[in-house]
């Protein structure tokens, strides 16, 4: 963070649960409940007891895996989803204070205008039967109503040139369906820099792009941070995309497990350092960190235990990833660590006790037997790092 007193995002204790409404639960009579011992109105523990910062012109990278809680988190810190408990900031306004005009320091509008969001699917936000001016207009036309027709049309030329998209003239009469995904996705975000955003929610926003498109977007997002001096939280269940964004802005990673952010550092640290047993799976799952070491590291055993991954809606107790943690000791099942300061050079922060010389898990019982691991021929890397 560039200025570590002055966060642009503050999120403290924050817990975002929901009520379960999948289909199973919203079409089964109690009674039925009962039988199939389905629990009534279960709570999905989607975000859990997280506190971080951002900063001007920063950088955060969430990764995990599959109903981890990145979005939700990533949503809540934008103001889009309200949470259950703790508070959000935005430059010390407590975000939905202000949305409910409990605090008129400031306005919803500014803070919705400051907080922008991109999506895996680029298409989402943009009409597909207007041309990319006719969209890209649109933001213009609300944040900036002094602006007229030529001037608007000047910016978004200008910022179709500087993200590659050319000749320009030609792309701002195209239509959305005649641009390619890496063209979309670029337009998207042109639509997100055109209010001036503090920070950008950019959430899988390179997963549907082909692998040699994925590093272009990324750099022009880099690229984009630099001018713009927008922070960025990018979230990605791909530790590889999270190392070069956060490695090549000096942000951070903040990796997420069943709701709650277990490892957070910098990228460096989280790659060449990673303390957290879970963390240690994600890159044992991402081969491509580092091609010579993964090759040994296939024929071994993944560090991980052979169960069903935990459901969200009843998360183990203690750590919640004691279940699965080759590492697992009685201790781990019984009480929650803290977020430790971890003893290196840089910052990073590590969720387990393993960080703690004089912690009573030392001397608890194993609760690890050998035959609980994967069998790395028959490992899923989608339930790994997906
Ligand atoms: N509106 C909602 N109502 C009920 N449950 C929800 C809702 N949104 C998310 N969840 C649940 O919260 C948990 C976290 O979901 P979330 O989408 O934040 O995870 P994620 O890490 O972003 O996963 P993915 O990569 O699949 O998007 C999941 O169990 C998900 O099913």
């Amino acid at each position: 963070m560039s200025d570590a007193d002055d966060p642009v995002i503050s999120v403290r204790d924050l817990d975002v649960h929901f009520e379960d409404s999948s289909m199973l639960n919203s079409v089964t009579p109690s009674w039925l409940s009962d039988r199939l011992g389905l629990e009534e109105d279960p709570t999905v523990h989607a975000v859990d007891d997280i506190s971080l910062d951002l900063g001007e012109n920063d950088v955060l990278a969430l990764v995990g895996e599959s109903g981890s809680g990145k979005t939700t988190l990533g949503k809540t810190m934008v103001g889009l989803t309200r949470p259950t408990s703790g508070s959000v900031e935005y430059r010390g306004h407590d975000i939905w204070d202000v949305r409910e005009g409990e605090d008129d320091e400031i306005t919803f509008e500014e803070i919705r205008r400051s907080l922008q969001i991109i999506h895996q699917d680029p298409g989402s936000a943009l009409n597909p039967y207007r041309s990319v001016l006719e969209n890209l207009e649109v933001p213009l036309k609300r944040w900036h109503p002094e602006l007229n027709y030529a001037e608007r049309r000047g910016r978004i030329l200008k910022l179709l040139e500087r993200t590659g998209i050319s000749p320009p003239e030609d792309y701002a009469e195209r239509y959305v369906h005649q641009l390619s995904g890496g063209e979309q996705q670029r337009v998207a975000l042109i639509r997100a820099l055109l209010v001036e955003p503090e920070v950008i929610l950019a959430d899988e926003a390179v997963s549907a792009l082909d692998v040699s498109l994925r590093i272009g977007v990324m750099d022009l997002f880099l690229e984009m941070q630099e001018i713009f001096d927008t922070s960025f939280v990018f979230i990605s269940h791909d530790l590889a995309n999270a190392r070069y964004l956060a490695g090549k802005s000096g942000g951070k990673i903040g990796v997420m497990y069943l709701g709650e952010l277990v490892e957070l550092g910098t990228a460096e640290e989280i790659i060449q350092n990673p303390k957290h047993p879970y963390t240690k799976v994600l890159q044992w799952a991402t081969p491509e960190l580092d091609p010579e070491q993964a090759e040994q590291a296939m024929r071994e055993s993944p560090p991980v235990r052979k169960i069903d991954i935990p459901d969200a809606t009843n998360p183990p107790s203690g750590c919640r990833f004691h279940t699965r943690c080759p590492k697992a000791r009685e201790a781990c099942r019984e009480q929650s660590p803290e977020f430790y300061e971890s003893d290196s050079d840089e910052p990073h922060k590590t969720k387990c006790f393993r960080e703690v010389d004089d912690h009573e898990y030392w001397e608890s019982e194993d609760l690890v037997d050998e035959d609980a691991f994967e069998e790395s021929s028959t490992i899923d890397d989608s339930s790994a790092a997906d």
